[in-house]
């Protein structure tokens, strides 16, 4: 990786070296290193196929096979069962968003389990989420696809995990609901969370992130802060291919 200016200083919260991941003979990631630091958001982006929902499942130990290293806050990851890794303060929003169709907007924002001090009540979740707060008798199915969006973040705040990996939060949705999304994400940044979002959507993700990683081949190419995006627009033109 090509370490550039504005990379902050520290150890970093979570830190990724080296990862590689397979779905059965497929070896999909080729040794991705990423790290983020407390209170920063980052973006990674790739075109279809590079590895960046795969890295975020290798992260939550959700692919059959990894090798590598994951830290968190220190803390080696590699051991950790699936069903402990939330319990390490890392929650995961997947492109499908995962809610309970059957089960109703306040019902979805009961199951989730409490893993650390400082998950949200479900009155600040719908101070957050005022649409949400409209909809709390209605099924997911009922939903429109913003609101499930907002639902599925929703529901990993309140289990207080500190680390969110969102996976394309603005996909398919419409230009006034994916500001709403954006608003929600600087209000968790506000609060100092730390966030680390597939997107590619730029326009929505300079607002949010501090700093992008470029991803090719299963491997990050390159990072890069904010503020030198415009100036490289022309080379993540040719690696993303939008
Ligand atoms: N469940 C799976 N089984 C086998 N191969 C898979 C599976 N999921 C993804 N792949 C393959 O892994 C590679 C990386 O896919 P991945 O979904 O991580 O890419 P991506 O960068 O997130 O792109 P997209 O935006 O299309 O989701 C692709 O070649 C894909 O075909």
């Amino acid at each position: 990786m090509i370490e550039a200016p504005g990379r902050p200083q520290g150890p970093a919260l979570l830190e990724v070296r080296d990862l590689h991941g397979w779905y059965g003979e497929s070896h999909v990631l080729h040794g991705v290193s990423l790290d983020l630091h407390e209170g920063e958001t980052i973006t990674l982006v790739g075109r279809n196929g590079a590895g960046k929902t795969t890295t975020l499942r290798a992260i939550m130990n959700l692919l059959p096979r990894r090798e590598g290293l994951i830290r968190i806050a220190g803390a080696d990851m590699m051991k950790v069962p699936v069903h402990r890794t939330a319990y390490s303060g890392i929650g995961y929003v997947p492109e499908e968003r995962g809610i309970f169709a059957t089960l109703t907007v306040s019902e979805n924002l009961m199951l989730p389990p409490t893993v650390a001090p400082g998950g949200m009540s479900i009155e600040e979740i719908y101070d957050l989420f005022p649409n949400l707060a409209e909809r709390r008798d209605s099924p997911g199915t009922k939903l429109s696809g913003g609101e499930q969006q907002m639902l599925a973040i929703a529901r990993i705040l309140r289990t207080g995990v500190k680390i969110i990996l969102l996976d394309e939060p603005t996909e398919g949705l419409a230009p006034v609901i994916i500001q709403r999304i954006g608003d929600v994400l600087m209000e968790l940044k506000k609060k100092g969370m730390t966030l680390l979002l597939v997107e590619q959507n730029f326009r929505f993700a300079r607002k949010v992130a501090d700093r992008f990683f470029l991803m090719e081949d299963g491997h990050i190419l390159e990072s890069f802060p904010t503020s030198e995006l415009d100036a490289r627009m022309d080379r993540l033109h040719e690696v993303v291919g939008v």
